[in-house]
């Protein structure tokens, strides 16, 4: 039988294993999880000054890969843009990808052309069918804020963080202390061919978040343009979730991207492309039904111990949901050692 110093001893242990805790970020392509990444980096102090510079180097990227799709999809469907101007986006397409490549700031004189670009009438239109050419929804921030980003000294804020754009190819690992916690966040890439690689993290982590963005109900894949992104999401949760893994850690669903949800309800259907849907074409009915989606089929025991949030990630506000994820998960791990 052990004496006290050993029970008190290996209590010890217990205590100082539960400091160390691991997440895994999964879910399909472009739903937000790296987003999530960045708001737990944000919340442990953010970026060094070399951290900092790469993103910069990020936003340029981010604008000339975006002008450069804008303008294809101008071409491709004959909008209305004189061949003058064609040539002369080409030309500043080229100078962007030019400031990427020697590493330089923006000149005044591209800049200004970058913003008669964006506010064009075809580049707008364009814009507006982003969706069904799989240009991201931030591409319009980085236009908008042109004035703030061509200054030399530019330093990039959380916002511009985490409204940058790079898919996730193989699997990011980020430590970071928080809250008293040894946190290991492990960002998995969520497009199809990159998810042979998440098993290997399913037997050993304390806890899953599954990231799935609840406004793309009406979107189709990057990697197969016959597949509704909302039903690869629920297909995939209930692959992850209904089978023999994560009996034991956390588990916790985001339905996120709910801002551009409650836009996007006041003018597509959710009924058209989920001929299930019954109720109002509202936020509210919408989400009430996703999550029922999400939950019909589980068993009993799994609805029992997930939990769901709606999100925003790119707003400062998820980090007060983060911050009680992270305490559920301590909880929830305390009970399972038997210490609660
Ligand atoms: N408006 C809005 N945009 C979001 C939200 N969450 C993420 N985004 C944007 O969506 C884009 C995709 O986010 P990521 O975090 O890169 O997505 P991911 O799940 O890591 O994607 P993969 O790495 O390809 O699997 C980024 O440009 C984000 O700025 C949100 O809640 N609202
Ligand atoms: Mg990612």
């Amino acid at each position: 039988m052990p004496n006290f110093r050993q029970i008190e001893k290996s209590l010890e242990k217990k205590k100082s294993a539960l400091l160390e805790q691991s997440v895994l970020l999964i879910g399909p392509g472009e739903s937000g999880k790296s987003t999530v990444l960045k708001q737990i980096r944000a919340m442990c102090g953010g970026y060094t000054k070399h951290e900092l510079e790469e993103k910069k180097l990020l936003i340029l990227r981010n604008l000339w890969t975006f002008s450069d799709m804008l303008l294809e999809y101008v071409i491709k469907n004959y909008l209305d843009m004189n061949e003058a101007d064609k040539k002369k986006y080409k030309v500043m397409i080229e100078e962007l990808k030019f400031c990427v490549m020697s590493g330089g700031h923006m000149a005044d004189e591209l800049a200004e052309t970058v913003k008669v670009f964006w506010l064009c009438a075809p580049i707008q239109e364009a814009y507006e069918k982003r969706s069904t050419y799989h240009l991201t929804d931030s591409a319009g921030y980085f236009f908008e804020n042109i004035d703030r980003i061509k200054m030399p000294d530019f330093q990039p804020t959380n916002q511009d963080i985490v409204r940058i754009r790079v898919p996730t190819t193989g699997v990011v690992t980020a430590d970071v202390i928080l809250k008293n916690i040894k946190l290991s966040v492990i960002d998995c890439g969520g497009q199809r061919q990159e998810r042979r690689k998440w098993y290997h993290y399913f037997d050993d982590v304390h806890a899953v978040l599954f990231v799935a963005a609840i406004s793309e109900y009406d979107q189709k894949l990057v990697e197969d343009e016959t597949v509704n992104r909302m039903d690869e999401a629920l297909n995939l949760y209930h692959i992850v979730f209904n089978g023999k893994y994560f009996t034991k850690a956390a588990c916790i669903l985001f339905l996120n991207k709910i801002d551009l949800f409650r836009e996007k309800v006041k003018s597509v259907s959710i009924k058209k492309f989920h001929p299930g849907f019954e109720g109002t074409n509202t936020a509210e009915d919408g989400a009430k039904y996703f999550r029922r989606k999400f939950r019909d089929g589980m068993h009993p025991d799994f609805k029992k111990r997930l939990y769901c949030h709606e999100t925003c990630a790119i707003s400062d506000q998820v980090q007060i949901i983060i911050n009680t994820v992270i305490d559920t998960v301590v909880q929830e791990n305390l009970k399972d050692t038997g210490m609660i």
